[in-house]
């Protein structure tokens, strides 16, 4: 038996490497399909300024845009915002707001909000939003400079400019949260749900 039991494989909403990883290392058969929807345009016009609420609106903006184009098939949409107090930041466009970024963050503890959403037809049939705090160290700005060159421009592609899985380890003392939640996609809710959709041979 395999492990994927749907009809046709699952449509990942995402061009995110670490979504993607995440879902082949589990076994998934899916297709990735990112949306093409213009997430800060959203973000400012929902009124909405609580992370996780942001997150969850952006998870299902993604899942329904893709979801409508694709009939019958289970479409995941996913979205991480990043709170530092009631800053909310976004990916780093480029080294310079990476090291301001990691700058504001360092010394302080901040909140990553992982939100998924589960579309089909154009109907939301699951949701959650999970959160991981994470503590980054106090960093002198020589550490900062040393980590940028070391990571190179992965930084760009993180919403903290940090992969932790990689050389982000480096800059925290403690982490609250699983492993899924920091990477972006809160793999043990959604597989809860795709189980009891009865999709997975596991
Ligand atoms: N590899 C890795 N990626 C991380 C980590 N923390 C956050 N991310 C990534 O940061 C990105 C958060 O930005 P989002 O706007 O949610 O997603 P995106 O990368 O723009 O991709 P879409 O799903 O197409 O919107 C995601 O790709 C997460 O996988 C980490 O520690 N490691």
């Amino acid at each position: 038996m395999s492990l994927w039991l749907g009809k046709e494989p699952l449509v990942l909403a995402s061009q995110s490497k670490a979504r993607q990883m995440l879902l082949a290392k589990a076994g998934i058969a899916f297709e990735s399909d990112p949306a093409d929807i213009d997430e800060r345009a959203i973000q400012a016009s929902s009124g909405r300024s609580a992370p996780g609420e942001i997150a969850g609106l952006l998870a299902r903006e993604k899942a329904f845009s893709i979801s409508n184009r694709r009939p019958t098939r289970y479409v995941i949409g996913a979205d991480q915002t990043l709170a530092l107090g009631s800053h909310i930041l976004n990916k780093p466009e480029g080294r310079a707001q990476a090291a301001d970024q990691l700058r504001a963050l360092a010394g302080h503890r901040h909140e990553l909000h992982a939100a998924i959403a589960v579309a089909r037809d154009g109907k939301v049939l699951f949701e959650h939003v999970s959160i991981a705090r994470m503590t980054m160290r106090p960093l002198r700005d020589a550490e900062i400079e040393n980590y940028l060159n070391e990571a190179g421009d992965a930084v760009t592609s993180s919403v903290g400019a940090y992969q932790l899985e990689g050389l982000g380890v480096h800059l925290f003392e403690r982490i609250e949260g699983d492993h899924f939640t920091i990477l972006g996609l809160p793999l043990l809710p959604l597989f809860a749900f795709l189980r009891s959709e009865h999709l997975l041979g596991i």
